[in-house]
């Protein structure tokens, strides 16, 4: 039975979900899909914990046992360990933990990731990653960029890979805020509430200006869009942000969640402008003319953007096949199980071709 050790940065909303599940499943995994997945590593962005087996009990073993490292101690505890199979699992939202994925590669790990940065950082960022994935044969999956655990990558890259000429991809692309619009539009609440809500449901980034600012839906969009060969960048997307340029970037991140109510009343005037409409934040990729956008618009309530519910994206896929009606993809596109999953998928699809390797 083929060996798999995963090892987990990222112990947050996501990653802590994801171990759970795991255990949850180990009988499952080794009985009927014989393999034997293992996680000899967790570490969050200061303390890392070691582990022959993880138990139920690994938060408080995490609070007990866990110890400071810098991060050549884990390609340390790689190489001392030579483990056959490994799956490094990026379940943070850090910029600086991406930039040791060239070291992860060359100490044989594949990668699965949830953060989204590494596949929008520069465009040079994001060949050489590749280069340096394919001259060392590992793998790197992160359908949980896009839609969580809805499979909107693997279709546009099996769509294009296939020789389908895709024109056009619209929707929702933001778990957090199409629950913060949906909720908005049917309820009294203030704005700022429903923003709260939906942080405190684990639905937006750790840093909530990330989402609406309309940068986490421009990373979706610029995914997407090299997916299908467009060599872009974070720069060319259109974004109108819905965070006050004063309050972006001018603030701690603290000082933003004491004044988000400042978006109250310019939110409920937005509202009161809707007659039968309601707003949705919407991103569109146009493959001929290479324009991204993220806007706000007014959508009748009737149509499929304007019927969504809970933290539902919405995927509309336009190309040579599905010209009038589009391939549509939707469903949950936020949340800390649905990701978790999506992240489990992508181990389980390397594990695979490991096992049949
Ligand atoms: N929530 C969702 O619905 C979805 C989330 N994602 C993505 O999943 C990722 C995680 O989201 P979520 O779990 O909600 O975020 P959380 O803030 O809940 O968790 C982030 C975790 O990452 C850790 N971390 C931060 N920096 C580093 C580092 N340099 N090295 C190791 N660990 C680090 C944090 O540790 P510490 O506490 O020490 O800072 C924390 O444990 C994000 O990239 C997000 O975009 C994708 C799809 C859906
Ligand atoms: N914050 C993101 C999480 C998933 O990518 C969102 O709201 O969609």
């Amino acid at each position: 039975m083929k060996q798999i050790n995963l090892i987990i940065f990222g112990i947050g909303n996501v990653g802590s979900t994801l171990i759970k599940q795991i255990l949850e499943q180990k009988d499952n995994i080794t009985d009927l899909q014989k393999l034997d997945i293992r996680i000899p590593l967790i570490a969050n962005s200061t303390h890392v914990f070691f582990s022959d087996a993880l138990t139920g009990s690994w938060s408080l073993d995490f609070e007990k046992f866990s110890e400071p490292y810098k991060f050549q101690d884990i390609i340390d505890f790689l190489q001392s360990n030579d483990f056959q199979h490994t799956i490094a699992i990026d379940a943070t939202a850090s910029t600086n933990f991406v930039k040791h994925y060239a070291q992860l590669i060359e100490a044989g790990c594949h990668i699965v990731s949830a953060n989204k940065v590494a596949n929008t950082l520069d465009i040079e960022f994001y060949k050489k990653l590749r280069k340096k994935l394919k001259e060392h044969n590992r793998l790197f999956l992160y359908e949980t960029n896009v839609g969580a655990g809805l499979p909107i990558v693997e279709t546009v890259q099996n769509l294009h890979r296939s020789g389908e000429k895709i024109k056009k991809i619209r929707g929702v692309f933001s778990g957090s805020l199409s629950y913060i619009f949906n909720k908005f539009s049917e309820s009294e609440a203030p704005f700022s509430d429903i923003v709260g809500q939906a942080t405190e449901k684990g639905y937006t980034e750790p840093d909530a200006r990330d989402d609406l600012s309309g940068k986490d839906v421009a990373r979706k969009l610029l995914i997407l869009a090299r997916e299908l060969g467009l060599t872009l960048n974070l720069q060319d997307v259109d974004v109108e942000s819905l965070v006050p340029s004063n309050l972006n970037g001018k603030t701690t991140l603290n000082e933003f969640k004491a004044r988000i109510s400042e978006l109250d009343e310019p939110f409920k005037q937005k509202k009161q402008s809707q007659t039968n409409d309601v707003l949705r934040y919407v991103g569109e990729l146009d493959v001929k003319t290479k324009q991204l956008k993220v806007e706000l618009v007014s959508t009748s309530k009737a149509s499929p953007l304007g019927q969504l519910q809970g933290a539902d994206n919405i995927f509309e896929v336009y190309s040579e096949t599905y010209t009038e009606r589009p391939l549509i993809l939707q469903g949950a596109g936020a949340g800390k199980e649905t990701t978790a999953r999506g992240l489990f998928t992508d181990i389980l699809k390397i594990s695979k071709q490991i096992a049949h390797a």
